[in-house]
């Protein structure tokens, strides 16, 4: 494998109206990885795919392909030129065209070639019987399918996809992001997809480039994402939080849930320990006391219900702790106690994170 990214983007800046919407904006894509752009509506997700693929001009910052400078300040391929395939959300097949026209669409050479090629790539998107069928004929995931098959014909060096199952139901759309990623990989293609939803970005991405206000905050690894956030927000942004506020005094903050150690931070900072829902474990009351402490998940504090709902797969319990902090637990099973049960709440010490308040 080589070391040479497909794609590049260094230090990209556009701005509408005096607003910088990408902000400095770096990373890089390697052969055959897919990337998610994942961030909330209108963090400047899209304009930066839009600056990739030429339909947008930057003010400033480089895009490379291939260790090549295809785009900067004074120097500019053109968006035909620079071996990148799109998908967007609205990605409309030509309704006047069958399948194998629509996929053929944008390939050159001999017809027997292209005709190779449309077959080898319907077959891939597992839509080889419906080669002569109109787009009207097709239900929206076949369409999405031809779409992709379209799209990765001239074998593209690079995929732009900009929320490219969207438009599809719930069960469609998890089989469509599996099936895509399984004929992306197999192309080899390197794969920038920008999502806003960041389960859809866990189960696609090798790497996750969270973004916010134009700027890119975090990049890494799903599992790092999730385990390792840097700040509240990037925690925030892939489940609910619960957030226990504390006061660090000789590098220790002490808490509802017993004290916790944040070496380095100085006296009177106010910090959050954040913890997810799924990680707060429940036990019973016995005549006042909760059970003992232990290392992992330190002590115990009360917590009365607020609030039960059954969820399908799991139960949502929320509580209100003596302190008056406000807590959700997600238990793995039906649990609804009714509201007022006093019940004991402690938190998974190693999955906690603790940030100095904002
Ligand atoms: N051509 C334009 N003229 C003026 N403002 C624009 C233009 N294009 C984008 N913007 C603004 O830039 C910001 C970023 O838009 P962008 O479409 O990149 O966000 P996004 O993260 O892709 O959001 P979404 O997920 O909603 O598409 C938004 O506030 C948008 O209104």
């Amino acid at each position: 494998m080589t070391d040479t990214p497909r794609l590049e983007i260094r230090n990209l800046v556009r701005s509408f109206s005096g607003r910088r919407v990408v902000d400095g904006v770096s990373l890089t894509v390697m052969p055959g990885q897919v990337t998610c752009l994942l961030g909330p509506s209108g963090c400047g997700k899209s304009t930066t795919l839009r600056m990739i693929a030429g339909i947008e001009k930057q003010d400033s910052g480089e895009i490379w392909v291939d260790g090549q400078l295809i785009c900067d300040g004074t120097h500019r391929v053109p968006p035909e030129g620079r071996g990148i395939g799109l998908m967007f959300q609205d990605f409309a097949l030509f309704p006047h065209l069958s399948v194998a026209g629509n996929v053929a669409y944008g390939l050159t050479g001999s017809a027997r070639k292209a005709r190779a090629r449309v077959e080898e790539l319907l077959q891939k998107v597992g839509m080889s019987a419906h080669i002569d069928a109109y787009p009207h004929e097709l239900s929206g995931g076949e369409q999405q399918r031809v779409a992709l098959a379209r799209a990765l014909a001239p074998r593209p060096r690079i995929m732009l996809m900009d929320e490219p199952f969207s438009g599809l139901d719930d069960r469609l759309r998890d089989d469509i992001r599996d099936e895509t990623l399984d004929v992306l990989k197999a192309e080899g293609t390197a794969v920038l997809l920008v999502t806003h939803e960041p389960g859809e970005a866990m189960r696609m991405a090798d790497e996750i480039a969270l973004m916010r206000d134009g700027k890119i905050v975090q990049q890494g690894a799903p599992y790092n994402i999730y385990n390792a956030p840097v700040d509240k927000a990037a925690a925030a942004f892939f489940s609910d939080i619960n957030v226990v506020p504390a006061k660090v005094k000789g590098a220790l903050t002490d808490t509802a849930f017993g004290q916790f150690l944040v070496p380095g931070v100085a006296d009177d900072t106010e910090v959050d320990i954040v913890i997810r829902p799924q990680h707060v474990k429940i036990d019973f009351d016995r005549a006042g006391k909760g059970p003992n402490p232990t290392a992992l998940e330190g002590t115990p504090a009360r917590g009365i219900v607020k609030r039960a709902r059954f969820m399908g797969r799991e139960s949502l319990v929320e509580f209100t702790l003596d302190d008056g902090t406000e807590m959700k637990a997600v238990i793995g099973s039906v649990f609804l106690p009714k509201p007022g049960t006093v019940l004991w709440l402690m938190i998974r010490r190693d999955k906690c994170f603790i940030f100095p308040r904002a």
